[in-house]
């Protein structure tokens, strides 16, 4: 039975004084919840947060991180300085990070290995272009992703990825892939990590859905049987949008 999980990337938005005052709202507010909730704050706006959320099962994850663990990597973060702070979750890959700052899936890949390797739990973001949709390269680019992402890791380790479906088009667009649509390709996607590892892992595997995931959509896209849970932008900003979609099941 995989447990619904629906995480909020907060992006570049929130300082850390409005983090910490978003986060004890929604704490409150999520008390109870059977569902797994997680936010992913700026990273100086983390300390904050998980102050905030001290006592409380909401889980904290960094947007990023780098590739190393100490050195002389000017502008980067840690696996060590995000586990020092109580940050126990990471996302990797997100398409923002592979379309604005270059990210390779191979780039990427080392950073899934070190975070698993520092004992953190990744959610590691896939996802087509538009154009890439539009020349049916759907299934390649994700069975490229998926592989190259996942290179190295264990069938154990799992238990420690989730994956998020974020089709390129659909992120802050207001263009929500189909229910139909988007549980096509994560049942794809699970039939990869059937191959890649065997039917056990691909049933355990949380696949989230990420693309202008909002109250009035959510209730669709989580009754489809592939779809476990939601990676949310911008509805994830207030809790008056985040609660209804915490609470789909209600
Ligand atoms: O990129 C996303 C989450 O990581 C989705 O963003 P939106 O919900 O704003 O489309």
């Amino acid at each position: 039975m995989r447990k619904p999980y629906i995480a909020g990337n907060w992006k570049m938005n929130m300082t850390p004084s409005e983090g910490a005052a978003f986060a004890k709202n929604l704490a409150k507010a999520v008390e109870g919840t059977n569902t797994k909730v997680m936010v992913a704050p700026p990273f100086v706006t983390i300390p904050a947060v998980v102050e905030a959320l001290k006592g409380s099962d909401i889980i904290v994850a960094a947007q990023n991180m780098s590739d190393n663990l100490k050195g002389a990597f000017t502008g980067e973060v840690s696996a060590l300085m995000l586990k020092d702070l109580g940050v126990t979750n990471v996302i990797l890959g997100h398409s923002e990070r592979r379309a604005l700052y270059g990210e390779s899936d191979v780039f990427i890949n080392r950073k899934v290995l070190l975070a698993l390797s520092e004992g953190m739990d990744v959610d590691l973001c896939i996802g087509e272009t538009l154009e890439e949709r539009e020349a049916g390269k759907l299934e390649e680019v994700l069975s490229r992703q998926v592989s190259e992402g996942l290179k190295g890791v264990s069938a154990e380790q799992m238990q420690h990825i989730t994956l998020a479906y974020e089709p390129v088009w659909a992120i802050g667009t207001g263009k929500t892939a189909t229910p139909e649509d988007a549980d096509a390709a994560h049942a794809f996607i699970r039939s990869l990590v059937e191959k890649l590892y065997n039917k056990g892992v691909a049933e355990e595997l949380i696949i989230q859905y990420g693309g202008s995931v909002k109250a009035s959509n959510v209730k669709a896209l989580m009754s489809k049987e592939h779809i476990d849970g939601a990676l949310v932008g911008g509805a994830s900003l207030s809790v008056e949008q985040f609660l209804p979609i915490v609470n789909f099941d209600k």
